[in-house]
């Protein structure tokens, strides 16, 4: 669409010429939304190989937890190890709190019932279960990168008897760029 203009005629754009007078189009949609919240907060995991994040969602588009994988609370991540191979006991396996997990416990209302769950990865099978016995209903899952393990294997079969929903989410938006300098742009001058 063309950019409107000013009572002078002239075109009212920011630096990157975009339009200021007319409704945004490129804005986040809802699912995009929701996923990037889940991808952020993974932002915050210390896990050197995979973070995962996970946000649940309620009917009305609401929030009510977020998490990652991280160790247990009270479990400083110093004294705990981080190594995917040797020694089960000196691996994370034994002692990282999924990401789901952590959203299902850091909730803020008192159930999450009948809410949605936007994963980076297809839920392990003990997130699975998880979900199942917290009431969410529907999973929307970015990767399933492990797909022919036996414990993804376990997981869908959990989530299908359960009747649980899930499907990949295809973001409209491939790239999301956060850039903490721009709230410092400023617009050209009003008429
Ligand atoms: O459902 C899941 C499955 C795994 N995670 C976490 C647990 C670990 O911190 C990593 C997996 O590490 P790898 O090195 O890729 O084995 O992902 C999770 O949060 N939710
Ligand atoms: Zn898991």
């Amino acid at each position: 669409m063309a950019n409107a203009n000013n009572s002078n005629g002239q075109e009212q754009t920011n630096g990157n010429n975009k339009d200021l007078n007319t409704k945004r189009e490129d804005y986040l949609e809802w699912k995009d939304y929701f996923m990037s919240v889940a991808f952020l907060s993974a932002q915050r995991s210390k896990d050197p190989s995979t973070q995962v994040g996970a946000c649940i969602v309620n009917d009305e588009n609401k929030i009510v937890g977020i998490g990652y994988n991280g160790m247990p609370n009270g479990c400083h991540d110093d004294e705990l190890p981080w190594s995917r191979t040797g020694d089960w006991l000196d691996t994370k396996y034994p002692y990282v709190c999924h990401a789901e997990m952590n959203a299902i416990m850091n909730k803020n209302c008192s159930s999450v019932s009948g809410c949605r769950i936007f994963v980076a990865l297809f839920p392990c099978n003990e997130c699975a279960k998880l979900i199942i016995q917290s009431g969410i209903k529907e999973v929307f899952y970015m990767s399933d990168k492990h797909k022919d393990r036996d414990y993804m294997i376990a997981s869908r079969k959990l989530l299908d008897l359960a009747g649980v929903k899930y499907q990949q989410h295809i973001p409209k938006q491939r790239k999301i760029v956060i850039d903490f300098d721009s709230i410092n742009e400023r617009h050209p001058k009003k008429p």
